[in-house]
Order: structure tokens, then sequence, then C-alpha cells
């Protein structure tokens, strides 16, 4: 890529890609397995696949290769630096598909001023692909869609061969049963400096009465070993099973494959629609009907999970006067109830006004004080003092977004990072005033258990 120096605050046209050409063509092929496709470029692009399906199912993508891989070096401007590249890029595009648009899927990680030793080695502050194969499901329609972004003024040969090996892939994923997942085998589950983790909670809680800020979301982590190697298809093959109520999400970087099922939208715009989730305050699920709606009431009612809440719904909703021209937001969480956890629940929707776009409202929503705090800056710096570890991409904004400027982040949460034969998960929660070890430490359990289902680290007597 082209290292020109960039400038974040200017307005000029960004000319980095002015020299390229974004060749891309669609065909409309018979419904199949998102996984079976994703299981397909195993094949040719291991490392550089991609996965994504909406809570409501009534969208997937899954990308396979690196067509094009944008990045930025710029901390501070990361959001920015990306949206400007995208747009510049787009506008290389040479023929214009009506059904389906090009699609661009990544992640930026939580913090790039953490500088926490790290297991996330492929995942730098950006990482955005618009892949070389690009299924998209729509409603009950698939199709597929080849993109070659190239300097070279012939390419009439290298389209070719995409065409070719788009076929095979296509047929592949048509015909060849799935693999038959295993559960993987769980050697070894460690929680890692569960300790510091408990005394962190302790002190952030400290910071909090003398009212240094009022909220901060502290997280851990845990390893899981496998017996064996697990591939990134298996690993996305168990979390749909156990999980289906969620958002989706895979990427892949190189050996290393970043996944998870979270029930939370950062950001989704559609047509200028923009809808965003307050969600946070946590208690499990019932055992009965009964117990069930007793928890929920409870939560409903509890004022420490009543404030974790208020703090999103507050920050959320003046991001959202920033940048739309009208909104509405219930006065009154709900509850979202997903599989092991129901959570204190809030939809925002916006109209957004002309000057403002998806990666604007990503930029201004991350984090919110569900992952990150209140005040947003003194919470960072929180979490940085006090907390044991780097998230990496935990936490932070996870999605896609189209040539038109339509697209979803979620909030990669209830997620792990797979290297190899080990798994990272991640759990936290928000620290007010009132938290306390023992009940932040319990609720982190609740958290890890959709990726222990799935991965299969629960113990026997924790189910
Ligand atoms: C930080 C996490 O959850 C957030 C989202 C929902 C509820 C939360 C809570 O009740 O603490 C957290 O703010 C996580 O799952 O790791
Ligand atoms: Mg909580």
């Amino acid at each position: 890529m082209n290292s020109q120096p960039y400038s974040s605050t200017s307005n000029s046209m960004d000319t980095r890609y002015s020299a390229y050409r974004f060749y891309t063509e669609t065909i409309e092929i018979s419904p199949l397995s998102a996984l079976a496709f994703f299981e397909a470029g195993g094949k040719g692009h291991n490392g550089k696949r991609m996965f994504w399906q909406n809570r409501e199912k009534t969208f997937t993508f899954v990308g396979l290769g690196h067509a094009h891989v944008l990045s930025a070096s710029d901390y501070y401007g990361r959001f920015e630096d990306i949206k400007q590249q995208w747009q510049s890029l787009c506008q290389q595009i040479v023929n214009e598909e009506p059904e389906v648009q090009p699609i661009l899927f990544g992640g930026f990680s939580f913090d790039p001023l953490n500088d926490y030793e790290s297991e996330w080695i492929h995942f730098p502050d950006a990482y955005f692909v618009v892949p070389s194969f690009q299924l998209t499901l729509k409603e009950d329609r698939a199709y597929v869609s080849i993109h070659l972004i190239s300097t070279k003024q012939d390419t009439f040969g290298e389209f070719e061969a995409l065409r070719k090996e788009r076929d095979q892939l296509i047929h592949a994923a048509q015909v060849s049963e799935l693999a038959s997942y295993e559960k993987p085998l769980v050697i070894e589950r460690q929680e890692i400096k569960k300790q510091q983790y408990m005394e962190s909670i302790k002190k952030v809680t400290e910071v909090i009465k003398a009212e240094q800020a009022e909220k901060v979301v502290i997280a851990r982590a845990m390893k899981l070993t496998f017996e064996q190697h697990l591939p990134s298809s298996s690993a996305l093959y168990q979390v749909s099973k156990e999980q289906p109520e969620s958002f989706l999400f895979g990427l892949e970087a190189e050996d290393q494959f970043f996944f998870g099922a979270t029930p939370e939208r950062l950001v989704k715009v559609e047509d200028q629609q923009a809808l965003s989730t307050c969600l946070a305050g946590s208690i499990p699920r019932g055992k009965t009907v009964e117990q069930d709606t007793e928890l929920g009431n409870e939560l409903l009612n509890d004022p420490k999970n009543r404030s974790e809440h208020q703090y999103v719904v507050n920050m959320i909703s003046q991001v959202f006067a920033e940048h739309c021209a009208s909104m509405y937001i219930p006065k009154q969480p709900k509850l979202m109830k997903i599989r092991d956890i129901q959570h204190l629940y809030t939809p925002v929707e916006g109209k957004l006004t002309d000057g403002s776009t998806l990666f604007d409202l990503v930029k201004d929503l991350h984090p919110t004080p569900a992952l990150g705090g209140e005040p947003k800056e003194e919470a960072l710096s929180l979490i940085r003092q006090y907390e044991t570890m780097n998230r990496g991409y935990y936490a932070a904004p996870v999605g896609w977004i189209d040539a038109n400027g339509n697209g979803e982040f979620a909030v990669a949460i209830r997620s792990a990072l797979l290297n190899e034969q080990d798994a990272f998960l991640f759990a936290g929660g928000g620290i007010v005033a009132d938290s306390t070890p023992e009940s932040e430490y319990a609720e982190t359990w609740v958290k890890f258990r959709p990726m222990l289902r799935a991965l299969g680290g629960q113990l026997s007597d924790e189910s």
C-alpha cells in the first residue's frame, strides 16, 4: 500500500487509491450453507477468511481471500483513516452492481494505547479487508461476488482465474459434505490472573467511591488448551450451534482466529437510518419459567444494574443527538434474554443527518460505557492501569460496511481468540460504586458460558 503521510483533519480527497481500479462482478446462485462456503475457502484462503451473521439471521456474509487490506497507522485517527480509505477506494469501482454491494469487513482494537503484552500478534489496531470472494445471503437469496483491486491495466487473465475459482468454491460448498465437527477436547482450563482481577475490582470500586470515575468496565481472560489444533470452521460451527440468537462473527489473521457470538449491536446504518443498542446490567437465566421471570424482575428493579445501564443510555443518546436529525429512545429498559444470561436492553434509533456516516458513529460510540465506562477517557485510563491484560479486539467494534455506506458493527464480546491449540476467552462487567469482587467474578462466569459451552471447556458441575 502507498504510504504517503495522511492528515485525518484534511477534507481534501484521499488520493491513495487514485492509481487503482476496483473490479467487481456478482452472480446469483442457489442458496447454500455459509459455513460450507467458509470451509471450502480453507484450502486456498486459510488465514484470510471472514464470517458474519446478524442476530435476525436475515443477512450473512462470508469473505474469502484478500483483494485488499486496509490498515491505519495513526492511533487517534484510525476510524477516520479507514473511513476515508474506503470512500476513496469505492470511487474506483469500475462497474456498479445493483443487487449486492462490495463489502469491507474487519475491526478495530479496543485501545491502541494499551501496551500490555499481548497474544494478539496478527491483529493490528485497524484491520479491514475487501475479500476476493464475497458470499452474501440476504433473506433467502444468495450471491457470490468477485473483487479485484489492482493498479494493472490488463486484469483480464486474473479476473478469468477468479471466475474459475469462484465456480469451484461454489461447487465445493454445494456438494461436499460439511466436515463432521466433534466438540474439541479441552485438556486444560486456566483462569488468568484471577487474584489480580479480584483486587482490581476492589481498587476500581474505591476509585469510583472517591469520585474519580462513575463506572469502569473491568474484564478478565481464561485460557483453554485443546488436545489438538482447532480449525476456525469447527469453532464457528460450535458457536453457531450453541448461540443461535446472537450476532456471529469470525475474522482470521494468519494463524489466529477471533470469533464470537455477541448479543450487542454497536451500530447499524441502512439508508441513513441508524440503530444502536444499550446493553448493560446482567443476571443469569432461571431454571424454570417462574424463576426466570423472578430473576428478570429482580434485574429490572435492581438499582446497581439500572445505574450500570443508565450510563450507557445517556452516552448513546448523546452521540445520537449529535449525529441525528431525529431520534427515538424508550424511557425504560426491557429484558434481552439469551441462552445463558438476561440483560437490560434499550434500543436506540435515529435518522442520520446528511454529513454523518457509519464510521463516524463507530468512532464516537466506541467504547460505550457498557465496555469502557464513564467518563470515557478516565475509564480508559483506569482500565489501562488496573486491568491485567490487553483486550485486543475483545469488546471492540467488529463488522462491515458496503460501498453505499450501509453496514453494521457489533461489540465483540462473548468472544475468543483462537491461537492454534489455545483459545483465550474474555469476559468483563460494569463496575459501579456498589460492585463487589465476588459478585462481579460470578457475573463473568455467566458471560464465559457461551464460549465454554461452544468450545467444551465447561465442567459438568457448572452446566
Ligand atoms: C463486558 C461484557 O458485557 C457487557 C455487556 C452487557 C452487560 C454487561 C454487564 O452487565 O456488566 C457488560 O457491560 C462482557 O460480556 O464481557
Ligand atoms: Mg454487570
